[in-house]
């Protein structure tokens, strides 16, 4: 890097997936559905719930296995029409949540309620769910519109209406091309399509997606994105329980975004609120990245990070008391309100002086860290024309009103 001339930006382009990868193994198939490979199974096809539109609700709701909390006192209400996202990593309880609404696995204690029905003692094709796996789960055997009609026949749905609800379904996921093709002669975008369809066809009042998109590559996925959000448009009145560990996906479609965390429900709120304001560390890492920096008072209205003061909006009151007695908090600020100039940049307010130590083209960005007295800081800025080097210094800076001070 040429001394001083590196200048960058924020790029409002903070969208990275945070851990967690994608699952290995196909999921028990959906409610609407018996598995593809188990015909033998009887169809756990759900019947549409009388009237009202129908939101979930978690009430304290433990699952364990073999001794083994896997969701722990889980309270969460997802409103009629609703779509909530369970954003975690892996492992953190998100199927295991979904797999108690639609009746798969049984509480060891706490009520899942489907509007005003307690649903926990029914078995999952009386609870009035869809749902949707990642790996399709369609019958090999049957051709698009038998997989679709699956659902409506065991459900018993006069053979009158089938062929007109098979229809519908299809057109709604713009599968209406491919009734008589076998499942083997689509693409995995639309062999997921078709499994929507099959989910939509019985009419839930709720509709239980796990990761739907993980198996398709990432151009399909954010088609399909546009597709989900499209269908919810046009079933407003159905609730959506929506897994993933994409906070793309999670942002994108949900009203609400539940954030789990080693079987506990951390955080819960609009994905605007979680991003901007997060409440713990956790959620401010897995929701967008962020630079988490360790605080404790400073004089006046600031924090000190290391011997640096910092100024944020509200001061060093916005954490509460306590601060200015030597405890700390935490200062998070997005990688993308990070300034990034060169060594000999003027010191204003809330400067920092870095060694570049970490340095990623991104296409559209770049995303360089600097070690500041110990600690990583990154800002990722606009593409640079002359990117920093390793070991080159830097100078790092951000707005007051861009750092977001969490508790503890
Ligand atoms: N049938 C089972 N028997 C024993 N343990 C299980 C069973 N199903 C899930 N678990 C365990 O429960 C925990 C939560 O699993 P769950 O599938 O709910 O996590 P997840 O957040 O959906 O993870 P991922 O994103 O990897 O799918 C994990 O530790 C998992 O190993």
């Amino acid at each position: 890097m040429g001394k001083g001339a590196v200048t960058g930006t924020g790029t409002g382009a903070d969208a990275d997936t945070a851990t967690g990868t994608a699952r290995a193994t196909a999921r028990t198939t959906a409610a609407a559905t018996a598995t593809a490979t188990d015909t033998a199974t009887p169809p756990a096809v759900t019947s549409r719930s009388a009237g009202a539109r129908a939101g979930i609700r978690f009430d304290e709701v433990t699952v364990a296995y073999g001794g083994t909390v896997v969701l722990d006192t889980f309270d969460l209400t997802v409103e009629p029409g609703e779509v909530m996202a369970l954003l975690g990593p892996s492992g953190s309880g998100k199927t295991t949540a979904l797999r108690a609404v639609a009746g798969f696995v049984r509480p060891a204690s706490g009520r899942v309620w489907l509007g005003d029905r307690d649903v926990t003692d029914l078995p999952p094709h009386r609870r009035g769910v869809g749902m949707v796996v990642q790996q399709y789960a369609l019958f090999p055997h049957m051709r698009v519109a038998d997989n679709v009609a699956f659902g409506l026949k065991a459900q018993k749905v006069p053979r009158g209406e089938i062929a007109g609800r098979v229809a519908e379904a299809l057109e709604m996921t713009g599968m209406s091309a491919y009734a008589q093709r076998y499942p083997r002669a689509l693409s995995g975008g639309q062999q997921q399509r078709v499994a929507i369809a099959r989910a939509l066809a019985i009419r839930p009042d709720v509709l239980l997606l796990d990761e739907p998109l993980s198996a398709l590559d990432a151009q399909l996925r954010s088609g399909m994105l546009a597709e989900l959000a499209r269908l919810h448009r046009e079933l407003p009145d159905v609730s959506i329980l929506y897994v993933t560990h994409d906070q793309v996906e999670a942002l994108t479609l949900a009203d609400r975004i539940a954030v789990m965390d080693r079987a506990r429900l951390q955080d819960v709120g609009t994905p605007q609120r979680l991003y901007r304001e997060p409440r713990c560390a956790f959620t401010a890492s897995f929701v967008g990245s962020a630079n988490l920096l360790p605080v404790t008072g400073g004089p006046g209205s600031t924090v000190l990070f290391g011997d640096v003061p910092l100024e944020i909006a509200g001061g060093a009151q916005a954490a509460g008391p306590g601060l200015s007695d030597g405890h700390t908090a935490t200062l998070c600020v997005r990688p993308h309100l990070v300034s990034l100039d060169g060594p000999g940049a003027p010191q204003g307010p809330n400067t920092l002086r870095g060694t570049v130590t970490g340095l990623q083209w991104r296409g559209a960005t770049h995303r360089v860290t600097a070690d500041v007295g110990g600690h990583e800081v990154t800002a990722e800025v606009r593409e640079l024309r002359t990117p920093p080097a390793l070991g080159d210094e830097v100078t790092l800076s951000f707005a007051a009103e861009d750092g977001v001070l969490i508790h503890g």
